[in-house]
């Protein structure tokens, strides 16, 4: 099976054109783990499938690193945009990808040919409880208390498509990620799980976060969480609509248009090899 190694921010995935390797969908899941391994393997956070598509220009199929499938992938989606256009599928540097029936809209930046940045209109944020979804008294989870390992958490939850735990912090470099990240990913209040990301405000235009993904653990970077980490900075009125999400492996550029109630994410998305495996 050929494949391409890619990455936003160092939030890398194992990239296959479904429409040339044809694989069953019930095996995807174990297929999934045994490529994501960083030992066994090729390595990667997870494995996306490009497919063609009739609602859209292409069909992102995303999967993490546990086999299991996400409705939405930031980093990921922005390397399909690169992939596609590098690759000759598209011509189009204004593109659309439908992902779980949901369809985002990329500006594709050629440099030299080809694509070294891309900016996605991800949608509006979902709040509503129900739909993250968050068990929760409320209608929406803004600036409340979460019990996690015996210790209190301001939390705000969020989906961009897929569900986000956002907890301020004073200070996100010494966290005991390995622990608390799946004890919040397993919590009992998140039916499907969650994305935790954990978050310390700098000023009012830039904050640094890092992330514990459901399904893989911790990642480099994500795109998903850097938007609902930026929506919940603005919500709890910390800094301007325009953030610099700074994250273990990059910056990424979020912009909330509250008129709009439009979410924009500009990043990088990198090719790093491309291969054969048997
Ligand atoms: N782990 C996520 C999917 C990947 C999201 C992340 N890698 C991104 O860039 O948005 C989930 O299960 O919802």
């Amino acid at each position: 099976m050929k494949f391409t190694k890619m990455h936003g921010c160092g939030n890398d995935y194992i990239y296959v054109n479904g429409d040339k390797e044809k694989i069953l969908d019930e095996k995807k899941p174990e297929i999934v783990r045994r490529l994501s391994d960083r030992h066994f393997g090729i390595g990667g956070d997870g494995v996306i499938f490009i497919n063609p598509s009739r609602e859209a220009d292409f069909e992102m199929e995303m999967y993490n690193m546990d086999g299991s499938r996400a409705e939405m992938c930031g980093n990921g989606i922005r390397c399909v945009g690169k992939y596609v256009y590098d690759k000759g599928l598209t011509n189009k540097t204004e593109i659309s990808v439908v992902s779980c029936g949901k369809t985002k809209y990329l500006t594709l930046f050629p440099e030299n040919g080809l694509i070294g940045s891309v900016r996605v209109n991800m949608g509006s944020p979902i709040l509503k409880a129900s739909e993250i979804p968050v068990i929760a008294d409320g209608e929406e989870v803004i600036g409340e208390r979460i019990e996690v390992d015996e210790k209190i958490y301001q939390m705000t939850c969020v989906s961009m498509g897929n569900p986000h735990a956002v907890i301020f912090m004073d200070e996100v470099s010494q966290l005991p990620l390995e622990k608390i990240g799946p004890l919040f990913e397993n919590h009992v209040r998140f039916p499907n799980r969650t994305n935790t990301e954990f978050v310390k405000v700098l000023d009012r235009e830039n904050v640094q976060m890092r992330v514990w993904e459901r399904g893989t653990g911790e990642t480099l970077a994500c795109g998903t969480g850097a938007c609902a980490v930026s929506v919940a900075c603005i919500l709890n009125g910390l800094t301007k609509e325009q953030v610099a999400v700074k994250l273990l492996g990059g910056t990424l550029q979020i912009q909330w248009d509250r008129k709009e109630n439009l979410i924009y994410m500009t990043g990088p998305a990198v090719t790093v090899f491309e291969g054969e495996i048997f």
